[in-house]
C-alpha cells in the first residue's frame, strides 16, 4: 500500500502520463497505490525533493491511508532519499528503484539476471548509508523495514558491493564474448540485421511474432508478448526469409521508458549490442497512445545514449486498429508505415519498405549453370529469387535476383541475353 508522489517541474505536459505510468510501474511490482499527491515546483527541493510543507502532507496521507511505502516519480539523490525516509519514518522508493525491481522480477536468462543485479548494486552503492533501501535487498525487496547500520559495517558493505559489481561485470563480459561470436557467424552469412526498438508496450514482440507467422518456416519460436510494462527483457534474434528469398535477422529488444535508469542502460549495453549492430531499426510506436510523440522522443534519446543514433530508422505506427481514420491522418512521423501487428494489417507495406532499404542493392541477372551442378542450383533456389527458368542444351538458364555478395561469387556463370 503506497502513496504516489510527483513533482511537476515547470508544468511539463507529460507529467500526468508519467504519474499514470508510475502507478503502473508500481502495479507491475505488486504495489497498490492508495493515495496520490502532486506538487508544482520550479525546481525540486534540494533536501527532500518535495517542498517541506509537502512532507507534512505526505505524512498525513500515510496515516490516513495506512500506507507503508512512498513512491516518488523521479530519481532521488542519495541525500534526498535519506532525508525523506528519516522525516517520514517509512520506506521511500524512487522511480529508478521501482524500474530496477521490475527488471529484477522479470529477468529470466542468466545474462539478464546478472545485468540487472549489477545495475541494482550500482544504484545502491551511493545510497548505502542508513537508508531502508540499503538493506531492503537482503531482507526481501520493496516494503521491508530496516534500521541501524554501523559505520564500520557500512564501509565493509561498500567494499563488498564494489567487489560484487566487479565480478558481475566480468561474468557479463564473458557472456558478451560468446554473443559476439554468434553474431560474427551471422555476419559471415551476409545477412542484414534489423532490430525492433521502441517504448515499452508499443508492440515490438507482437510485430516480431506476426513477421514470424507470415515469413518464417520455423514457426513455434515465438517470443513473449503481453500487455504489461517490460514484458521483454532479453534480446531474441530470429531469421526471417521473405517469399522472394531475401533473408534477414530480426531482433526483439527490451523496451524503453522515460527516465530509464542509466545504470540499467549501461548494464544492458551487451544485450543492446544487437541494436547497435543493426543495419536498420524499426521504431515501433503505439499510435493509439496520445503521448506517442513523447515516447518517440524518449526512444530516440535512449538510442543516442547507447550509440545507435546513426542507424537508419523506419517509424512503425502500430496499433492503428485502435485509431480512428481522422486521428490516423493527424499522426506525425517521418518515413513511417502505419500498421496493426495484431490484425496483420499493413505488414506487407513494411516488408516493401524493408526491401527498399536493406535490400536496395540486390541485383537482377541471368546465370547459366551446368545441369549437373545440382549443388549450385539448390543454393540458388534457397538463397536467391528465381524469376524465370529455361534450358539451353544441357545448361539451366536462370533469371535471378540476388545479393551483391552472391552476384560477385556468381561472376563466371553470368551471361547476357
Ligand atoms: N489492438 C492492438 N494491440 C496490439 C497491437 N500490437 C500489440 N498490441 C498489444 O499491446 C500489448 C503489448 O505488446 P507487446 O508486443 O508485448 O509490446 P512490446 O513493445 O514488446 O513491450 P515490452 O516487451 O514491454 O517492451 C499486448 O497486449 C499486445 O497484444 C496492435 O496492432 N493492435
Ligand atoms: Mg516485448
Amino acid at each position: 500500500m503506497a502513496i504516489a508522489v510527483g513533482v511537476n517541474i515547470n508544468h511539463r505536459k507529460e507529467y500526468e502520463e508519467s504519474m499514470t505510468e508510475l502507478i503502473n510501474l508500481a502495479k507491475a511490482c505488486n504495489i497498490k497505490c492508495v493515495g496520490r499527491l502532486d506538487q508544482n515546483l520550479k525546481r525540486p527541493h534540494a533536501q527532500y525533493y518535495v517542498g517541506s510543507g509537502k512532507v507534512d502532507e505526505i505524512r498525513m496521507a500515510i496515516e490516513a491511508f495506512d500506507a507503508n511505502l512512498v513512491i516518488i516519480n523521479h530519481e532521488l539523490s542519495p541525500s534526498q532519499l535519506r532525508n525523506l525516509e528519516k522525516m517520514l519514518d517509512i520506506r521511500v522508493v524512487d522511480r529508478t528503484n521501482l524500474i530496477l525491481e521490475i527488471f529484477e522480477k522479470r529477468a529470466k536468462s542468466r545474462e539478464a539476471k546478472l545485468q540487472v543485479e549489477a545495475a541494482h548494486l550500482q544504484y545502491l552503492l551511493p545510497r548505502l548509508i542508513g537508508s531502508y533501501a540499503s538493506l531492503g535487498r537482503q531482507s526481501g525487496g520493496v516494503g521491508t523495514k530496516n534500521k541501524g547500520v554501523g559505520e564500520k559495517k557500512l564501509e565493509l558493505d561498500r567494499r563488498k558491493v564494489e567487489q560484487k559489481i566487479h565480478e558481475l561485470n566480468r561474468e557479463i563480459e564473458t557472456i558478451g564474448i560468446e554473443r559476439t561470436t554468434q553474431r560474427k557467424s551471422r555476419v559471415e552469412a551476409q545477412m542484414p540485421n534489423i532490430a525492433l526498438v521502441g517504448y515499452t508496450n508499443a508492440g515490438k514482440s507482437t510485430l516480431m511474432n506476426a513477421m514470424l507467422d507470415l515469413y518464417s518456416r520455423t514457426a513455434g519460436k515465438k517470443v513473449f508478448e503481453k500487455d504489461m510494462l517490460f514484458a521483454t527483457l532479453e534480446t531474441s534474434v530470429r531469421q526471417i526469409r521473405l517469399p522472394d528469398r531475401k533473408a534477414f535477422t530480426l531482433s526483439d529488444t527490451v523496451g524503453f521508458v522515460s527516465e530509464l535508469p542509466h545504470e540499467l542502460v549501461k548494464a544492458f549495453r551487451a544485450t543492446l549490442e544487437e541494436v547497435k549492430n543493426a543495419d536498420l531499426l524499426l521504431h515501433v510506436i503505439d499510435a493509439s497512445n496520445e503521448n506517442y510523440k513523447n515516447h518517440m522522443k524518449v526512444t530516440l534519446e535512449t538510442l543516442d545514449e547507447i550509440g545507435a543514433s546513426e542507424i537508419p530508422i523506419v517509424n512503425v505506427l502500430n496499433k492503428i486498429d485502435l485509431v480512428s481514420e481522422k486521428e490516423l491522418n493527424q499522426l506525425e512521423a517521418e518515413n513511417a508505415i502505419s500498421l496493426s501487428s495484431k490484425s496483420y494489417v499493413g505488414i506487407d507495406q513494411l516488408v516493401d519498405k524493408i526491401k527498399d532499404t536493406v535490400f536496395k542493392d540486390y541485383v537482377k541477372c541471368v546465370v547459366r549453370i551446368p545441369s549437373e551442378d545440382g549443388k549450385l542450383y539448390s543454393y540458388l533456389n534457397e538463397n536467391t529469387y528465381i524469376m524465370d527458368t529455361s534450358f539451353i542444351e544441357d545448361d539451366i538458364i536462370l533469371s535471378i535476383e540476388c545479393s551483391p555478395y552472391d552476384h560477385a561469387r556468381l561472376e563466371k556463370y553470368i551471361v547476357t541475353i
